[in-house]
């Protein structure tokens, strides 16, 4: 089979099919975690309707951010731009839109107000104003927070009950400031099948889809005759209609893109003001957990990673996140993302390789199937890649398996053909795209067109687009070689 176009088999696949991590948290109760609240779950005054209302002017939305802010201060979150005893002026302040590095709206942010410094705490967060699963054991109770519950499930089924609350809620100046519907946050798990079409080629299609229908089935676990949502509505702690798919959508949605994992207090965290910071690959900023001294909770703290002038936008970074990541969970991505990736996926195909029982077996005793993902990054693709195909291409005259020196060329014609492998599987990579990278180029440079493909479309065309960089640099980066 060697010299022929069916040496591998290229698939994209992405090498993030795992849910960003769960940890365990202890579900104790806290003394500082809101009073729980019994009783009928619909509280009068400014009720579900108008949490469902989404900002419609930049008053409406200053509004709520100064009931934020006014919140957080009664707690004890110091915001005031003048020093006080032992702290420091806050030197950040809310806009209510901001852009991104790509010039696309990324919704609310927070900026310098004044000059910051390397290492400086920005803002400190006490733990019970967070939504926790300790918070929701104090509120739900620990039968119904049990800790067999996944930490998202166990932190939605407190979003939905709070939210249903309205302003009687003790979150609900925090409430009133989150995306009001799951689709304002746009994260790919939720959209439809005709807006997941515009991902075709892309493993972030099959990665959305798969997400969708495991959030399908914890509900219907959680949902279950029984279950803790059964359990909420016998005892009055949430309305049916609080606790219908939507709104868990919604509350997973909310937590996918929002919350932090806190190694420090093993606890995924939703802290009110710390989750106004937008992603930026580049940035260093860091959370830290800190316990102040006489206090039995934890403080959320944020230090500056670099100097900040003023009306300098700070950012976090969500991690080293593909472009396909930053879609399914937090609706967006970004152009020249360092961290974004494609997996391509090499076989041995059994019937055009050369002496495949054996290199079967061969990898079966190293624990390997007959199929590997490689990360191919934006900046350079793996050298096992290109190792697996000079194996693939062995043929007789290469001699045993065992003992050949893969990271190397084996023989010309095993060279010629493993470079070639690496070629055909990415060419069926960008073969399974609809559209070329130059065609996608036109189609962006047509006002018209683009205008008509809408946010999410444009979001899907960019994924693609930088998919199809990084596979096309991969062909290059292989044919320049060196031998
Ligand atoms: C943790 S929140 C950050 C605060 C958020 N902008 C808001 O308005 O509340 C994460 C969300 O912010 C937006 N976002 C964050 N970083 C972004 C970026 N670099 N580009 C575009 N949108 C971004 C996305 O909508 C994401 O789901």
């Amino acid at each position: 089979w060697r010299g022929s176009a069916a040496h591998a088999r290229g698939a994209v696949r992405s090498a993030h099919a795992r849910a960003p991590p769960i940890c365990a948290a202890d579900a104790g109760p806290s003394a500082a975690a809101p009073a729980r609240r019994g009783g009928a779950a619909r509280a009068g005054g400014d009720g579900p309707s108008s949490w469902l209302r989404a900002p419609s002017d930049m008053d409406d939305s200053r509004r709520r951010e100064s009931e934020l802010e006014a919140w957080l201060t009664s707690h004890g979150v110091y915001l005031a731009a003048t020093s006080s005893w032992g702290a420091a002026p806050h030197p950040l302040g809310i806009a209510s839109q901001t852009k991104d590095q790509d010039l696309q709206p990324s919704g609310r942010g927070l900026l310098a107000t004044r000059g910051v410094r390397q290492g400086d705490a920005l803002f400190r967060v006490p733990e019970k104003v967070c939504i926790t699963r300790r918070n929701a054991v104090a509120v739900l109770g620990a039968d119904i927070a049990t800790p067999a519950l996944g930490e998202h499930e166990t932190l939605a089924l407190l979003l939905m009950r709070e939210r249903a609350l309205g302003a009687a809620s003790f979150w609900a100046p925090y409430l009133n400031v989150l995306p009001s519907t799951a689709a304002e946050v746009g994260a790919s798990f939720i959209w439809s099948d005709a807006e997941l079409a515009l991902l075709q080629g892309s493993a972030a299609l099959n990665e959305a889809r798969e997400f969708a229908a495991r959030l399908r089935t914890s509900y219907s676990e959680l949902a279950a005759p029984g279950g803790p949502i059964d359990t909420m509505a016998a005892r009055a702690l949430a309305p049916a209609d609080a606790m219908s798919f939507e709104q868990f959508e919604w509350a997973m949605a909310v937590l996918f893109s929002r919350a932090i994992n806190m190694r420090e207090m093993d606890a995924l965290v939703l802290a009110p003001y710390a989750d106004l910071l937008n992603h930026s690959p580049g940035s260093n900023a860091i959370f830290e957990a800190e316990k102040p001294w006489a206090s039995d909770g934890y403080e959320i703290v944020c230090y500056a990673d670099r100097m900040y002038g003023q009306m300098e936008q700070v950012y976090l970074s969500y991690g080293k996140r593909s472009n396909q990541e930053l879609l399914l969970l937090y609706g967006f991505v970004i152009d020249r993302n360092p961290f974004d990736e494609v997996v391509l996926r090499v076989s041995l195909d059994p019937d055009a390789t050369p002496r495949y029982a054996e290199k079967s077996a061969f990898l079966r005793r190293g624990g390997r199937s007959d199929a590997l993902s490689f990360p191919l990054r934006v900046d350079r693709f793996p050298d096992e890649l290109i190792q697996f195909t000079r194996f693939a291409c062995m043929g007789p005259e290469e001699g045993a398996l065992e003992t050949a020196d893969y990271t190397r060329p084996l023989s010309v014609a095993n060279e010629e053909a493993a470079r070639t492998a690496v070629v055909d599987a990415c060419r069926a990579a960008l073969a399974a795209y609809p559209r070329s990278l130059d065609e996608d180029r036109r189609l962006l440079a047509d006002k018209g067109a683009r205008a008509l493909l809408g946010g999410r479309g444009y979001a899907a065309l960019r994924l693609c687009m930088n998919e199809k960089a990084i596979l096309e640099r991969a062909i290059r980066a292989v044919n320049a070689l060196a031998w």
